[in-house]
């Protein structure tokens, strides 16, 4: 039963090299002198003391080895726990992940010559592989069971898989990775045989995970009867993956692999003279293949890979150019899917992206799938290479949140791989033969036959990809095409969109003046604003002017006319006293009184509601006006707020997406880097045509230069299918621009109709406004005139006269006249009287004097006695006059100039101000 298990996870970090002790870089990567611990401590900014712990990073793994921790203490630390599984059957897989130099090789091979002087023992610095080898035949030997092992060694650099244990020439058989075995006479079994074996073992078929570097076996593979199995089987979607052409190599000793690994080292060390930092460029992949007898016929199948990873520094070399650049970025691609792999498993992504690279592909089993696996990360302890420590460390950390569902290898049968064995003999005793017998090229029939139908296919591959070529041609020429008539249109646009851009800047311009003519409306409604006020003033002072004239009234109409009501009255008093039957005047001065009281009343209600309705008209008028002429600007203001934000906004996309189009056609239009893209199109092109040239060369010497012809031709058609390529891309990348760019013409109709909409709606506002302001001028106007001829008539009207129009008070007044002047007959006629009375009186008195004096005379001595009639009390003339003087009135303090009367009751006339003062002295005497 299968139990989910996390990926060991081990960092080793070397001591400082000469290179970083010549540069005198600190050590600062905090890890045990040996082991012992599972925390890296890395402090990055060189600080010491509390500040340095403060700003360390600590990355938490399985184990962690220091600079003193030896081989065989890794080995036995993190390898043979692997190993163990592997002789159990477990597939399992080994890397070593870090940056150059750091001990990646060192620890995965280190030293794998043997001491011939101690008895071909291994090297203290033997590295994993060697010492799993002997572990391996140790282990076999001891328990005396059948095996067969096998090895192959494959190197993936610039994503192109070698075969490191083939001798023959580079490009015998290109090495294939494919996702299942292919469906061939010579590899598959056949169905019916596997299912034979089934049932003769009473197991289930399934097919079983294949790993890199090894060919599937030719032989029915068949699983344990576990049903949890199966479904994890179907469940867990494992890829098979097998090479094609890889070559396998049966070992029997220890001494054999370690003699396989140094060929492959050798192979490895020609291309590492040849080609600067290639070692550090590549992945290799050690494979050992175990058939171990489990019981009686059936033996189990279990693989142990190991995986030197190329140096991770290598992901941060894309920049650079060249052929360095092409392998930097193909090592790259590896690489960064690893990472991208690791990222998504510790995830737990749904889609994890094994298919972006070979290097996944082929690893596809170890990393989350059912395979054992251990991660070696290794470090430099420098501070120079701090960058590229944290780096590794974050890709060890993740690493091990991976989760793998080991399950153990499927099962063989005996006499099927001893066919297997006897067959590639047969086959290896061919070629023997052959080369033998034959001088040239020696190689079996089946071989021959097996390349010559490769040559075929090539051929008819060739012949299609020529037809593909003209094909493509045409349509680059149909292309080129439209891409001439594209840049042309281009160019057309281009002018439409400076002249949209002119119409734009006259549009703003216009809108310039608009709000100039606009400020000049507001600064007349102002100025209006400021008459209105002072019109307001000039009708408070009429007011107040008005409220004088009217207390001047109230006080001529009230005070003085009491005053005068008063001393008619006591005139009237002392007349009646004088005379109780004088003519009564009373009642017409009090009818003149009212007359003149309600005349006054009437002309000051008049007024007065002729200037409230005046004040009324002009007020509820106003303020409708001010609110119109509000609305309106208000209106305005909205509109061209609106307009500008909408214009605004639209042009700013229109600026953003010509920014972006000509940021485009000036950077990016055929500018795209497509150097990498040529120069993997001229390499693999380059390769085709060797590999076809030294298979030409070796097989048919006489069809080499009509092939050499043909493959010049090759290298022209991959060039031009290359150049379709980029065009294909410029023209996916420029259609989203020439879209938005589309689109933002779009924008610019909309904005020039947006425009034509504001200015309607201006123009209308504007004639409103005017008309508004026009109308509402000639209202005031009009309120104005109206006010100002009320106010003339008023005065032309001579209020005083309208007292004087009243026919009760002009009667009144001549009944009184009449009055007074038959009161003065009458008192002149009584005064008169009186005074002959009072003659008469002292006449009498005289007489009665004389009598007394007669009386007295004759009585002689008789006192006398006062005269009643001679009283010193009553008044003389003089005094008369005076006593009456104070009651005569100042015509002045009448002020009644020009009064007006009625002559004969219905001819108007004018008193003369002597008529006047006449009329009143008549009055008062
Ligand atoms: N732990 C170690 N102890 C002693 N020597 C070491 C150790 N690690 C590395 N070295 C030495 O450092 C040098 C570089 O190591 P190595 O070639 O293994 O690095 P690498 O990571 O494989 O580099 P590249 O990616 O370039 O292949 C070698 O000479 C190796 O012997």
């Amino acid at each position: 039963m299968s139990q989910d298990l996390n990926i060991t996870v081990a960092v080793r970090c070397r001591g400082r090299n000469k290179r970083e002790i010549q540069q005198k870089s600190n050590i600062v990567v905090k890890v045990p002198d040996i082991s012992g611990s599972n925390e890296v401590i890395i402090n990055t900014t060189g600080d010491t003391g509390i500040t340095a712990q403060l700003n360390s990073k600590k990355y938490l793994v399985d184990k962690v080895f220091g600079p003193s921790a030896s081989q065989p203490l890794l080995f036995d630390e993190v390898a043979q726990p692997l190993f163990n599984d592997f002789i159990q059957g477990y597939n399992c897989t080994m890397l070593v992940y870090g940056m150059t130099s750091t001990g990646k090789t060192y620890t995965m091979t280190g030293d794998e010559i043997l001491n011939r002087n101690n008895n071909d023992s291994l090297s203290d610095k033997a590295g994993i592989i060697p010492r799993i080898m002997f572990k391996l035949f140790d282990t076999l030997h001891t328990q005396n069971l059948d095996y067969i092992v096998k090895c192959s060694f494959i190197e993936l650099y610039n994503e192109e898989l070698k075969d490191l244990l083939n001798d023959g020439p580079d490009t015998y058989k290109k090495l294939r990775i494919f996702d299942s075995k292919p469906d061939s006479k010579n590899n598959s079994p056949k169905l019916s045989q596997r299912s034979a074996i089934a049932k003769k073992y009473n197991y289930k078929l399934r097919r079983t995970s294949l790993q890199p570097g090894v060919s599937p076996p030719h032989a029915a593979q068949v699983s344990q009867p576990s049903e949890q199995q199966q479904s994890q089987q179907q469940t867990s979607g494992t890829n098979s993956i097998y090479i094609q052409n890889l070559e396998e190599f049966h070992i029997t000793s220890a001494n054999d692999g370690l003699t396989l690994l140094q060929r492959g080292l050798d192979h490895r060390q020609v291309a590492t003279t040849k080609m600067n930092d290639f070692s550090s460029r590549s992945h290799t992949i050690f494979t050992i293949t175990l058939y171990r007898q489990h019981e009686n016929e059936l033996f189990r199948l279990s693989k142990m890979n190991l995986v030197d990873l190329a140096g991770s520094e290598n992901i941060n070399k894309s920049g650079a150019l060249n052929q360095r650049a092409k392998e930097a970025g193909s090592i790259n691609q590896s690489l960064l899917t690893l990472g991208r792999v690791i990222n998504s498993l510790a995830d737990k992504n749904s889609h994890v992206p094994f298919r972006e690279s070979k290097l996944t592909r082929l690893l596809q089993d170890s990393l989350g799938g059912n395979t054992k696996t251990a991660l070696i990360a290794t470090i430099s302890p420098a501070k120079m290479n701090s960058d590229e420590t944290c780096s590794t460390l974050e890709y060890a950390s993740k690493a091990k949140n991976i989760r793998n569902k080991p399950q153990l290898g499927s099962f063989l049968m005996k006499d099927i791989l001893l066919k297997n064995v006897t067959t590639e003999l047969a086959k290896l005793k061919n070629d023997l033969l052959s080369t033998k017998s034959k001088d040239g090229v020696f190689m079996s029939q089946e071989n021959y036959k097996e390349l010559n139908h490769d040559m075929e296919n090539s051929k008819t591959e060739l012949d299609e990809a020529k037809r593909l070529i003209k094909s493509l041609n045409s349509k680059v020429d149909d292309l080129s095409n439209d891409k001439q008539k594209l840049l042309k249109s281009l160019d057309l646009q281009t002018i439409k969109t400076e002249t949209l851009n002119e119409s734009i800047k006259n549009l703003q311009s216009k809108i310039t003046a608009s709000t100039e003519s606009e400020n000049k409306l507001n600064s007349q409604i102002l100025k209006l604003n400021e008459k209105t006020s002072t019109l307001n003033e000039e009708i408070k002072i009429f007011k107040k002017k008005e409220v004088a004239i009217d207390s001047k009234f109230k006080l001529i109409l009230n005070d003085q006319l009491l005053l005068l009501k008063d001393k008619l009255l006591i005139q009237l008093d002392k007349f009646q006293t004088q005379d109780d039957d004088m003519f009564e005047l009373q009642p017409n001065i009090d009818i003149l009184q009212k007359d003149i009281e309600i005349a006054v009343n009437e002309i000051e209600s008049n007024i007065k509601e002729s200037y409230r309705s005046c004040i009324r008209e002009f007020l509820s008028e106003t303020p409708t006006l001010f609110k119109e002429i509000e609305s309106n600007v208000v209106t305005i203001n909205t509109i061209s707020k609106n307009f500008y934000k909408q214009i605004s906004e639209n042009l700013s996309d229109i600026s953003e997406e010509y920014n972006n189009l000509r940021q485009y056609l000036n950077d990016r239009l055929f500018q795209n880097n497509h150097e990498e893209r040529l120069s993997n199109y001229i390499s693999k092109t380059t390769q085709l045509m060797e590999q076809s040239s030294t298979d030409l060369i070796t097989t048919i010497n006489e069809m080499i230069e009509s092939y050499v012809v043909s493959n010049k031709q090759l290298l022209v058609d991959s060039m031009q299918r290359s150049t379709t390529d980029i065009i294909d891309q410029e023209m996916k990348l420029l259609k989203p621009k020439q879209e938005k760019w589309e689109s933002s013409i779009e924008l610019i109709n909309r904005c020039d109709s947006l425009s034509n909409a504001y200015f309607n709606n201006m123009k209308k506002s504007i004639t409103t406004t005017k008309s508004n302001m026009s109308s509402s001028s000639d209202k005031i106007q009009q309120a104005v005139t109206k006010i100002n001829s009320r106010f003339n008539e008023h005065k032309q009207k001579e209020l005083r006269n309208k007292i004087f129009e009243n026919e009760s008070i002009q009667e009144n007044i001549e009944k009184i006249l009449t009055k007074s002047d038959v009161l003065k007959s009458h008192f002149n006629e009584t005064h008169k009287l009186t005074k002959h009375s009072i003659n008469e009186i002292n006449g009498l008195d005289q007489s009665i004097r004389t009598i007394l004096q007669d009386v007295e005379l004759s009585k002689m001595a008789e006192p006398s006695k006062p005269n009643i009639f001679l009283n010193n009390n009553s008044p003389t003339e003089s005094e008369k006059s005076k006593s009456r003087s104070p009651l005569k009135l100042s015509s002045n303090n009448l002020n009644f100039d020009d009064v007006e009367v009625k002559e004969n009751g219905t001819k108007k006339r004018r008193l003369s101000r002597d008529e006047t003062d006449d009329f009143t002295t008549k009055l008062w005497n």
